[in-house]
């Protein structure tokens, strides 16, 4: 028998991601969009047939995907290369030539909703409201365009509108941690929850009937459920929490009256299904750790996009009690237990709080003793039991990766997560030195032995812990990080900047906090070998956040690198950049790697 070489660790790079997906209304055609080409582009299967053909040829990730209900048009999203300034565009269902039905350069546009017969498009933009945005309404086959809603106080986005088009659902954003739902029905406007001043969030709502709507809220609560109002008699009604478990989406089926509910539980995700009219509620097994999207045909069959930390997104469809996968993607040359998964661990940090982390251990043959402190972007998100194809490259360089889901990650309630606000270089800060200072205890890892790596709000993080504990690390990589939170409030996209106050802080009533919290006013002692990437698309987190930090490092004679990716945003669509980056951060690494890293 024949002997095959080990799989090359290159290609562990070379996974492809599968990032959101519809069914068309008969459940003839499926249309997904993925890199398997490299880039990405919308592609579709003649269902059941297996074998895919390309729809679109831009190469862009399609960040909204939806059919018209009789399926005879797609209406989909792009941006250009990371800008996130989405237009909206029809294709025919088998391709060809697109075209362009809400496109204004420089304008972002969010959430488009279809009405019933297709012959109008509702839709959120900034073109004449940066701040807040307005909502407008289309005629698909004039042009013809009138406002319906116009945003202020909060970032307003438009959410669902009802088949007869006279109840519209609308929310209003004033930060991750505060948000409310409307129902305009006629001219009347409704909050969906009780007034009250205290902050929580409504973070999903679906029109039911003409007058039930039911939202997903942490109203009076820490952990997110499923609550009920009814637009005639106006009362509020809890219907199902679960304890430690935050509900995160709603997905309607209207011909079986089920409601299919996700949620987060720390790092993992459940689905279940609620018979609105008979009450039942049923935990659904899933075949995923973690669920991208859940969609529901017109039949009442659930689709199902899905992945884990050793396993690649794929879709599946319900099939009487069962998953049936109907994708196949799949890892060249790899079994599942080629890879890492990763251990879930608890430790305590500074003030007794306890923090949960990924814990991904280089396997034996691989292990280098050398450590990685992740810390993830967000804040207000979390690391979780996805398949990230970085972090599998690195573990089987031997590198170990620990990722904590510090204070103010989310899936451990509102109040966990509010914990980083106005306090950016704060307790998240000293929770990620407890998570070296717990690795140091067990014998992982060694003081000044760590490489510090991330993304973002991983990235400030990790230019804040190299400027102000620079002792723990050997070398630190930045990824598109925010260097200075006064430069970072003012260069954010206009219709985040409502939410700058709560979220980060205020540039004069924070002024000494903002200082404090800034990686730039630590300088001086940023003296371990740096790798800053950033994206000169990147609208969230500007290039020159990451031009005045190298600038002023370069002038310090430090020992710094700098990559800057002409055709990306805040990260990688491109999968030749990312593989060329990754390269270069692996060969940054072991520059500094020693065989005496970290005891074991
Ligand atoms: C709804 C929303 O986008 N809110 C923003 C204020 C937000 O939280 N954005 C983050 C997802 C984000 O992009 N943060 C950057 C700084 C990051 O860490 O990725």
């Amino acid at each position: 028998m024949i002997e095959f070489p080990k799989p090359d660790v290159e290609e562990m790079l070379q996974t492809v991601s599968i990032i959101d997906f519809a069914v068309s209304p008969d459940e003839k055609q499926f249309i997904f969009c993925t890199n398997i080409s490299g880039k990405y582009n919308l592609w579709a299967m003649d269902l059941p047939n297996a074998f895919p053909y390309r729809l679109t040829f831009n190469n862009q990730p399609c960040h909204e995907l939806l059919y018209d209900q009789e399926g005879r048009f797609v209406i989909a999203g792009f941006d250009h290369d990371g800008d996130e300034n989405t237009q909206f565009y029809a294709l025919k269902p088998h391709g060809g030539a697109m075209k362009k039905v809400v496109y204004q350069e420089n304008t972002r546009n969010f959430s488009p909703q279809l009405s019933s017969d297709g012959e109008r498009l509702y839709y959120s933009s900034s073109k004449e409201n940066p701040s807040y945005l307005n909502t407008y309404c289309l005629q698909l086959s004039t042009g013809e365009e009138t406002t319906v809603l116009e945003g202020s106080g909060g970032t307003t986005y438009i959410a669902e509108v009802s088949e007869d088009e006279t109840t519209t659902l609308y929310y209003q954003f004033f930060s991750n941690t505060n948000s409310r739902y409307y129902a305009r029905v006629g001219e009347e406007e409704i909050l969906l929850t009780p007034p009250t001043e205290k902050e929580h969030t409504v973070s999903f709502a679906v029109l039911t009937s003409p007058t039930e709507v039911y939202l997903v809220t942490d109203y009076e609560a820490d952990f997110s459920y499923l609550a009920k109002f009814d637009l005639e008699t106006k009362t509020f009604t809890k219907v199902k929490e679960i304890p430690k478990e935050g509900f995160t989406t709603l997905i309607y089926d209207k011909e079986n009256r089920i409601l299919y509910i996700t949620a987060e539980k720390g790092v993992e995700d459940r689905l279940y299904a609620y018979h609105l009219d008979e009450g039942l509620w049923g935990n659904m097994v899933i075949p995923c750790d973690l669920i991208t999207k859940v969609a529901v045909a017109k039949s009442g069959t659930v689709y199902l996009l899905g992945g884990g930390s050793v396993q690649l997104g794929n879709v599946y469809k319900r099939e009487g009690d069962k998953w049936v996968q109907i994708t196949r993607n799949k890892m060249a040359g790899m079994a599942e237990e080629d890879f890492v998964a990763p251990e879930v661990v608890t430790y305590p940090s500074f003030d007794g709080l306890e923090i949960e982390a990924l814990f991904y251990k280089a396997k034996e043959e691989h292990d280098k003793g050398e450590m990685i402190l992740w810390p993830h972007g967000g804040p207000q998100h979390a690391e979780r039991k996805s398949f990230n194809a970085i972090f599998q490259y690195f573990l089987s360089n031997g590198y170990s990766i620990f990722a904590p889901n510090f204070r103010g990650s989310t899936g451990y309630g509102l109040n966990f997560t509010k914990m980083v606000e106005r306090a950016w270089g704060a307790g998240p800060r000293l929770d990620n030195i407890a998570a070296l200072d717990w690795l140091i205890d067990q014998g992982y890892a060694k003081k000044g032995e760590i490489i510090v790596m991330g993304g973002s709000y991983g990235g400030y993080m990790s230019l804040l812990l190299h400027g102000r504990h620079a002792d723990y690390f050997k070398a630190v990589i930045d990824v598109c990080g925010p260097s200075n939170l006064f430069s970072f409030i003012h260069s954010v996209p206009e219709d985040w900047k409502s939410a700058m106050d709560a979220w980060v802080g205020h540039p004069e009533r924070d002024r000494e906090k903002l200082i404090e919290y800034s990686p730039s006013t630590y300088i001086d002692q940023m003296i371990k070998p740096m790798l800053v990437v950033q994206g000169a698309n990147d609208p969230r987190v500007v290039k020159a956040e990451s031009d005045q930090i190298v600038e002023a490092l370069k002038e310090k004679g430090r020992d710094i690198t700098y990559i800057v990716m002409e055709d990306e945003g805040h990260g990688f669509a491109k999968k030749e950049n990312e593989i060329a980056v990754f390269r270069q951060v692996l060969e940054f690494m072991e520059k500094y790697a020693s065989k005496t890293a970290n005891v074991h």
